[in-house]
């Protein structure tokens, strides 16, 4: 294999930051496929045409968004499988059996390791429980959260990722629930054997979407001790108000030192799940230069976009990372 474990790479040059792609479900939309569908960004993976017809327009833009985010210089990229959970997928599209979801999932995730070749890094995504009735930003799971049976809806997708050698680290995204989060902590590498991350939902004041603070959710990581699976490498926000984003993270920071974190924040575009619009930046935004900096200061290791960032955003986080080697 061409390329270093993540692990090994973040312990063996403990000052290297890696840069991240941009957010893949609006960059896709961006270039004219429609994301309006249960299994959002998935969904022209579902089409047949996808993968038996040679001129699939589809095909050359997932291509070239990859190859765009590649020439930005980003050096960890993900697969497009935010709302590509087994239920999801089965309750809205004709794959019903768990043998043709794991065809998908691999079809997928040889595509994408395809187009961004041997030496970068693939992270396996899988979108939060939240992801499949929309509601990682509010984080509200319901009366009785902690009934939920986060393990049956995860296995699937989780089991096919963990299997897959293309796939170098899996990726848990926008999780704005601590029940959620104290699931996915209490599995060990039985249910999680490959490095993962965990990216969270959290509000611009710094809380997790359903209250939590950083403070209680560091203490409940210090309480697992030796029970922590050890593919837990990195937590962080992903999704997050872009202005806020590095006070966020230096909160996380303060309460977890020596423990690597993931950032990568949205545009700084507000969506209405309403109206299904994104509304205009704030006047007032902070350059990437100067978050980028508050991040790597704040414990970064992976930094990147999420949604409504372009391949022009990581070309800017890429040369502020550059720049900022050693700040
Ligand atoms: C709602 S956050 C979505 C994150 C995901 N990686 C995507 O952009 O496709
Ligand atoms: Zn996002």
């Amino acid at each position: 294999m061409a390329r270093q474990s993540i692990k090994e790479y973040l312990t063996n040059n403990p000052r290297g930051v890696l840069v991240l792609d941009g957010g893949q479900g609006t960059e896709l939309e961006n270039r004219g496929i429609k994301v309006a569908n249960p299994v959002w960004s998935t969904v022209p993976f579902i089409n047949e045409s996808f993968w038996l017809d040679p001129a699939s327009k589809d095909r050359e833009i997932v291509k070239s968004m990859y190859s765009d985010f590649l020439r930005s210089g980003a050096q960890v990229l993900m697969t497009i499988t935010y709302q590509a959970s087994f239920k999801s997928v089965s309750e809205n599209t004709r794959i019903q059996t768990l043998s043709e979801y794991n065809d998908l999932l691999t079809k997928i995730v040889s595509f994408s390791r395809e187009c961004i070749g041997d030496d970068k890094w693939l992270v396996g995504c899988i979108g939060a429980w939240g992801a499949h009735n929309c509601s990682e930003f509010t984080g509200d799971y319901g009366a009785t959260p902690e009934k939920i049976d986060f393990l049956e809806y995860f296995k699937p997708q989780l089991m096919n990722f963990n299997e897959n050698q293309d796939l170098d680290i899996i990726g848990f995204e926008t999780v704005p629930n601590f029940h959620e989060l104290k699931a996915i902590l209490s599995w060990d590498t039985s249910i999680i054997s490959k490095p993962f991350f965990i990216g969270l939902s959290v509000h611009e004041h710094g809380v997790l979407r359903d209250g939590t603070t950083m403070h209680e959710i560091a203490e409940f990581i210090k309480s697992l001790g030796p029970k922590m699976n050890p593919n837990f490498t990195l937590l962080g926000i992903n999704c997050v108000s872009y202005n806020h984003s590095h006070d966020i993270l230096e909160s996380l920071h303060k309460e977890m030192p020596g423990f690597p974190l993931i950032a990568y924040p949205n545009s700084g575009e507000v969506y209405d799940t309403v109206k299904k619009i994104w509304n205009p930046k704030e006047s007032q935004m902070l350059a990437w230069d100067d978050i980028v900096e508050r991040y790597i200061n704040s414990g970064a290791r992976i930094i990147g976009g999420c949604c409504r960032t372009s391949p022009k955003d990581i070309q800017a986080i890429r040369e502020a990372v550059d720049r900022c080697d050693g700040c």
